[in-house]
């Protein structure tokens, strides 16, 4: 799937929010993509998931152990994408602000694949390969469906996009007028 068609999905489900948005990292932007009114369609968030699967597979060599997603944003693609590698999927989520893999048990030497929805800075994936390494599992690789950044991001691990969109996002002490005017919203799960 190209760029365009991976928008064309999100731009069908509503899914490309206008306004000014607070996200995750605290930097503000115009644009926010709302995944989650993608990911309530099975069939759209199959084509894609599927996508991402395979663009994993010809990217990573050797054997993936696990699948893990970092909620909230994370469970619905991490699901769909393991569905189609044929591995489990598992997942981070955030106990006392910080990510832990609080209902399974992994064995040291597991070999991961994180798979996020958006990526913007990779705070979010840097914060999940803490959680994993801390545990013993070997980081193999990360994979979104979009990369915010468009390739700028480095996490530390090979990261896998299914598309590159760069979106403007600035620190809060910096807003163009224009955002500045309009009251701001926060639609993640992270406590800031
Ligand atoms: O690359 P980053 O700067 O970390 O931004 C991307 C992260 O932000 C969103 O999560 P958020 O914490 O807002 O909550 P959610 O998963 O519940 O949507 C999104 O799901 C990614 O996890
Ligand atoms: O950076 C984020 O927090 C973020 C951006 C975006 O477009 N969508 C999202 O779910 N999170
Ligand atoms: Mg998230």
């Amino acid at each position: 799937m190209s760029t365009e068609d991976v928008l064309a999905v999100f731009r069908s489900a509503g899914a490309v929010l206008e306004g000014h948005f607070i996200l995750t990292s605290g930097l503000r932007s115009p644009v926010f993509l709302q995944k989650a009114r993608v990911f309530m369609h099975a069939d759209k968030t199959e084509r894609l998931c599927k996508a991402l699967a395979e663009k994993i597979r010809a990217e990573v060599s050797g054997r993936i152990d696990y699948v893990v997603g970092p909620a909230i944003g994370g469970l619905i693609p991490a699901y769909e994408t393991s569905r189609h590698l044929g591995v489990p999927a598992i997942w981070v989520e955030r106990e006392q602000g910080v990510f832990r893999l609080r209902r399974f048990d992994m064995e040291k030497g597991a070999r991961v694949v994180i798979v996020e929805d958006i990526v913007t800075t990779g705070l979010s994936i840097r914060e999940t390969i803490e959680c994993l390494r801390g545990l013993g599992a070997e980081v193999v690789a990360a994979a979104c469906i979009i990369d915010r950044s468009a390739g700028k991001t480095d996490v530390g691990v090979p990261l896998i996009a299914l598309a590159e969109y760069e979106v403007p996002a600035y620190p809060a002490d910096a807003l163009p007028p224009e955002l500045a005017a309009i009251p701001a919203v926060k639609p993640g799960s992270r406590n800031i």
